[in-house]
């Protein structure tokens, strides 16, 4: 159904093929998921199936994509909508109508679908999806995996032949990706869809998947196989298959119950073992694993060379594999790009997140498809954008604050609206006086300069001390005398470097939180997890001041109320990640970014870019950040703000686009910023990144808090939230192979 055939693609400027050697089938009916470390080219490879690769990023491609006999050179986006329905990294940047209901209905009504047929998709796919209770909500009032479920519905209700997603999973709790899994293999099974996903959590989709596609390394030719052939050679893996090596069982199982069956051996083995150590007290180590004959047949007989080169090196490696970094790593950029071209120009159309205004790339010889910036009418799998990027230095028009359901989404910047720049006067953010939610907004805020590493941007409260817009009934004044109503602390941690207390926040008509209480102590990394909607993001956003309580107290950093504190004061007690990386970049490359932020934290020069090397390595000081992978942007965004170093820092779902290797790296900073004393707490899905790390887990609901305890009591105490080594070992207390390792 998809065919590459011989297929490079060259970025404008870059002096090597991003990637190469492309040369491969998915068949019709088959779910294929594509794998690979960050930034190697994944995007990049479904972007060629959907046309968005070359046609809306630049570049050259050479070779050939059909897809069910369409060339993707000569087709561009629109003209494949009927065939291709396409999920990028981004939901937001191909969002097209302003409501839930809109946005199901946009496609169908493009492909001209008759009135009954569209009204009927749109209800099967509302209740499909979870989202009947969201169906006249401005989308841009939704949560981060709200919106991911709006996208994926979105391409579903056309009916299309061919799925092409990236990361569909990333954002959406554990139940909701598995369910969202289930309508997919529903789609391939019954209705013989074709779906090539790329996906970092493998530990979600591996065993839905009828073929893998590894890209190794950028610039290599990819590998295609049988999963469980495919992930006993590849670099990345999800933990059942680190702890199928580290047990010897080949060929790895994919699946927690195929695990289960063959655990009974190690569980014996590990039932006189010492007690588990707490979640993040050991760094997680390798294990090697064994070579796979199938494999290496292959690597004897495939017909191409590169692929027989390529399958020896991963046999080899995986028979030597050397340990993931926990220290941090350092090492010179591998690749080098010059900087995005016009880098000024308004964004004419998106590319899954990274719209771009790329001139063409000269042609060749080989009369190679040159992608530019095509004025197009917006179509899902196109030119959707129909609210290009703003301008470096403006708030990103994301989370509008619609005061309710009915509110317009228009330009103004919600109260909530994302950080931007630290350095006042650089960059001036507006914000309007509109309060989140019903708060009344008399007084008005004190515009102030934008801080991003304070995620505090524009704060519209005034500063502490003068008349606050809140009515009285918003009491933020009384601490109580003890820990609060909703949750309970695990262990005493005096002094506390954030708390809060019978927490209410409206937003739009919804109770985002309500009664909730929490401490964190200096030291302490907390996970918050549970549905999307639940409320994680709010209390992260209360916490750093972008979004006010309408009931209850928050204290950070001693004593300060995080909403009524200048930024340029705040900065220096917290930091946030936000959801969207990219709503903290600014400058026009990678280094320029790394600069300012050294700058703004006061931290030596190379501070930020030597963190942003140890997370990704390989990306290049010049390389313009829209032009990063999903992964490198978001190590990108929390490099910046580790160089400030807050003694509270906060991270919205960190480990998006981040592969396993990046991911433990980004551990052990982690691990030894808290070992330093700093307090984290993360919002976050991962449930293997929660094991890994929290020392503590609460769980929301709703806006509550209804679980607040150690780690492994938390996470095993539900199969949604616990980790594959703690399902595969039950009732044994293992949550990490690192931990089993250990024991053994
Ligand atoms: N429009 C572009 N212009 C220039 N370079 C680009 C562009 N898009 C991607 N790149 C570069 O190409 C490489 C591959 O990016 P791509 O997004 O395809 O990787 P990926 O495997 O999807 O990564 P991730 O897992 O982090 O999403 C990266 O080094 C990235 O910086
Ligand atoms: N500006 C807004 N107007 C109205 N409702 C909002 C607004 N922002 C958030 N909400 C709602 O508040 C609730 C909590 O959202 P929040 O983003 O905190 O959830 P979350 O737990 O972080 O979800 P996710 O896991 O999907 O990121 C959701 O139901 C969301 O739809």
């Amino acid at each position: 159904m998809i065919r590459f055939e011989n297929v490079s693609v060259t970025y404008a400027d870059a002096a090597t093929p991003t990637v190469a050697g492309v040369d491969l089938t998915v068949p019709e009916g088959e779910l294929v998921l594509l794998v690979g470390p960050s930034g190697v080219g994944k995007s990049t490879l479904l972007g060629a199936v959907s046309g968005l690769v070359p046609h809306f990023t630049g570049g050259t491609l050479r070779g050939r994509v059909t897809v069910d006999g369409r060339d993707t050179r000569t087709h561009k986006p629109r003209e494949l909508a009927d065939l291709v329905g396409t999920v990028g990294q981004d939901p937001l940047a191909h969002f097209v109508t302003d409501t839930v209901e809109d946005e199901l209905a946009y496609g169908m009504e493009s492909l001209g679908l008759a009135p009954d047929v569209m009204r009927r998709r749109v209800e099967e796919t509302l209740d499909l999806l979870g989202l009947a209770g969201l169906r006249d909500r401005p989308i841009a009032t939704l949560s981060g995996g709200q919106q991911q479920r709006v996208a994926i519905g979105s391409v579903l209700t056309p009916h299309p032949k061919v799925l092409v997603l990236d990361e569909p999973t990333s954002a959406l709790d554990p139940a909701a990706a598995e369910e969202v899994l289930a309508v997919l293999q529903r789609l391939v099974h019954d209705l013989g869809t074709t779906v090539l996903m790329a996906e970092h959590r493998l530990e979600r989709v591996i065993q839905y998947a009828d073929q893998v596609v590894l890209l190794p390394e950028a610039g290599a030719p990819p590998v295609m196989g049988a999963p469980a052939d495919i992930m006993a050679v590849s670099p990345v893996h999800p933990p059942v298959v680190s702890l199928a090596r580290l047990a010897g069982w080949t060929p790895p199982p994919l699946s927690v119950r195929d695990a289960r069956r063959r655990a009974a051996p190690l569980r014996s083995r590990l039932a006189g073992a010492s007690a588990s150590p707490a979640p993040g007290a050991s760094p997680r180590t390798p294990v090697r694993p064994p070579a796979v004959s199938s494999i290496a047949g292959r690597a004897q007989n495939d017909p191409r060379p590169g692929v027989r080169r390529l399958l020896h090196r991963l046999l080899r490696r995986s028979a030597n594999t050397p340990p993931p970094a926990t220290a941090i790593p350092g090492g010179p950029p591998e690749t080098h790009r010059p900087a995005a071209a016009g880098g000024e120009a308004p964004d004419p159309a998106p590319t899954g997140g990274r719209a771009h205004p790329h001139p063409p790339a000269a042609a060749d010889g080989e009369a190679p498809a040159t992608g530019g910036p095509a004025p197009e009418s917006p179509t899902r799998t196109g030119g959707a954008d129909r609210s290009p990027r703003p301008a470096r230095g403006q708030a990103h028009p994301q989370p509008a604050a619609a005061g309710d359901g009915g509110a317009p989404t228009t330009g103004g910047l919600a109260p909530d609206s994302p950080p931007a720049r630290p350095e006042a006067g650089r960059h001036t953010h507006h914000r309007p006086a509109a309060a989140d939610g019903e708060t009344p907004t008399t007084g008005g805020p004190a515009p102030e300069s934008p801080t991003r590493t304070g995620g505090a941007g524009g704060n519209p409260s005034p500063a502490e001390g003068r008349a606050h817009p809140h009515p009285p009934a918003a009491a933020d004044d009384q601490a109580p005398a003890t820990g609060g109503t909703g949750g309970s602390l695990a262990h005493p941690h005096p002094p506390v470097v954030a708390e809060v207390w019978r927490l209410g926040v409206r937003r739009g008509r919804v109770e985002a939180l309500s009664g909730v209480g929490l401490a964190v102590g200096p030291g302490e990394t907390v996970a918050l997890m549970g549905r999307n909607g639940a409320g994680k993001s709010t209390l992260l956003n209360i916490l750093v001041g972008t979004v006010e309580p309408t009931s209850g107290s928050v204290r950070v950093g001693g004593g300060l109320t995080p909403h009524r504190t200048p930024p340029r004061e705040l900065v220096r007690h917290v930091g946030l990640v936000p959801q969207e990386p990219r709503d903290l970049l600014y400058a026009d490359t990678v280094a320029a970014e790394c600069a300012a932020a050294d700058t703004d934290a006061g931290a030596a020069p190379g501070t930020c870019r030597g963190l942003v090397t140890a997370l990704v390595p390989g990306v290049a000081d010049a390389t313009h950040p829209r032009d990063l992978s999903e992964g490198q942007r978001l190590a990108l965004a929390l490099a910046i703000v580790l160089t400030a170093r807050p003694p509270l820092l906060l991270l919205d779902e960190p480990t998006r686009g981040l592969d396993y290797a990046a991911k433990s790296r980004l551990v052990a900073v982690l691990r030894g910023l808290a070992a330093e004393g700093h307090a984290i707490v993360l919002a976050t899905h991962d449930v293997e990144l929660a094991a890994e790390l929290a020392h503590r887990v609460v769980i929301l609901a709703e806006g509550e808090v209804v679980a607040d305890g150690p780690t492994a009591d938390v996470v095993t105490s539900s199969p949604a939230f616990a980790p594959q080594v703690a399902k595969i070992l039950a009732p044994q207390p293992w949550l990490t192979v690192a931990q089993v390792e250990a024991a053994l």
